[in-house]
């Protein structure tokens, strides 16, 4: 643990009545300033790590601590933590100025301390002079930063935010991505951030935990995620994959549709099965005999920045092509890629496992 951990979970497990444990031996650190994400699909367990760290409720099994002190039983207003919802959750019936200043109302500061607090919150959200309209006169994007206001006003160690976009549309939401970004890096609060959108956890994010049924499935930076991904559900979450069966030959080589290619992968077992990505951006089209792999484009549509081109090599594999270059449908094409455009996925593989090889990888040695 470093002296700039803030949030610690140890083997947390949450389980209601007799019903299936909704989140399952989790354990990770949250470090001071930075912007975390939780990403996973519905039902994942990411409102219930937020409801955890929050104080809402409290672990059925497993430790929590907040800058080192066991908190499992501390309830949520002794902890120095603010969320902003999905909803926003103001206050319909009071302005804008009123909504910020609640807690610090609540704390029983003087008035003039609080009018400063209220102004400044204000103005880093790009509020200021909205002080006296009613939460209904505005729009959603400024409903939104009322709320990041009133969480920031109180100074927290850690804000907690649960899709707090979703209910914006998609310019809007675009735009508040950058904004959010840019207020954490100004006001160096650790932000966790709850999303089951990839591409929005990818563009926001220092440190990304990717949920699936309770469990953190792959923790590291966007890059590490998208370059690296530890399994199939991993690789299938965060953007598109194309993934094919393989064979490990030996270190360096990998065999998938009946034919060997170079990769940069290495500590695995001779002849282990494992499943192969590349990313629909790695293919390059190329004529049939240059390509590393020959197949039949089936279909194409345009996206706007490049074509999506679904094309099948002679086993039946589908490949997705990202491509600036038109293809035409019924025609045979070649697809080439470099050796490190190949990810090699082990079967069953743990996150300590992986970053245990790949650490070994990096150094040199592969004793697996
Ligand atoms: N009070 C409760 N009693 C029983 N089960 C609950 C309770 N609260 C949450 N759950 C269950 O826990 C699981 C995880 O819920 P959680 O809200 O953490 O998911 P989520 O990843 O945030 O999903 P979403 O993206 O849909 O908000 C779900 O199956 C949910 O039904």
């Amino acid at each position: 643990m470093s002296d700039q951990t803030i949030i610690r979970f140890e083997n947390v497990t949450k389980q209601y009545d007799n019903d299936p444990a909704v989140l399952n031996d989790v354990s990770f650190e949250i470090e001071r300033g930075k912007f975390y994400t939780l990403l996973g699909p519905s039902g994942c367990g990411k409102t219930t790590i937020l409801r955890l760290i929050a104080g809402f409720i409290s672990p059925s099994k497993g430790d929590i601590y907040f800058n080192n002190k066991k908190v499992n039983e501390v309830p949520a207003n002794k902890r120095q933590v603010n969320t902003v919802f999905q909803d926003y959750a103001l206050f319909p019936h009071l302005n804008v100025f009123e909504n910020v200043a609640f807690g610090l109302r609540i704390k029983k500061l003087k008035s003039e301390i609080i009018n400063q607090k209220v102004i400044e919150a204000l103005k880093f959200v790009n509020l200021e002079g909205y002080e006296k309209r009613e939460i209904k006169e505005m729009s959603g994007g400024q409903r939104q930063r009322v709320a990041i206001a009133r969480a920031i006003v109180n100074e927290p160690e850690l804000i907690l935010l649960d899709e707090p976009l979703s209910a914006l549309d998609l310019k809007l939401r675009t735009e508040m991505q950058y904004e959010l970004r840019e207020l954490q890096r100004n006001l160096g609060i650790t932000f966790i951030f709850v999303t089951h959108d990839q591409e929005e956890a990818l563009a926001m994010s220092d440190e990304i935990f990717v949920l699936n049924n309770g469990k953190i499935e792959q923790s590291g930076t966007p890059n590490d995620i998208y370059d690296e991904p530890i399994n199939r559900f991993v690789a299938d979450f965060i953007g598109e994959s194309n993934i094919v069966e393989g064979v490990m030959v030996e270190d360096y080589v990998v065999r998938f549709t009946s034919k060997t290619f170079a990769c940069v992968d290495a500590g695995l077992n001779q002849n282990e099965t494992v499943e192969i990505v590349i990313r629909p951006e790695d293919l390059e089209i190329t004529s049939p005999d240059v390509g590393k792999l020959k197949v039949k484009v089936d279909s194409q549509l345009f996206r706007g920045v490049h074509y999506e081109i679904s094309c099948y090599d002679e086993d039946g594999n589908e490949w997705l092509v990202h491509s600036t270059k038109k293809a035409i449908v019924g025609s045979e094409i070649g697809l080439y890629f470099e050796p490190e455009d190949i990810h090699v996925m082990r079967l069953g593989e743990t996150e300590e496992e992986f970053d245990k090889r790949l650490e070994a990888y990096e150094e040199g040695s592969y004793e697996s």
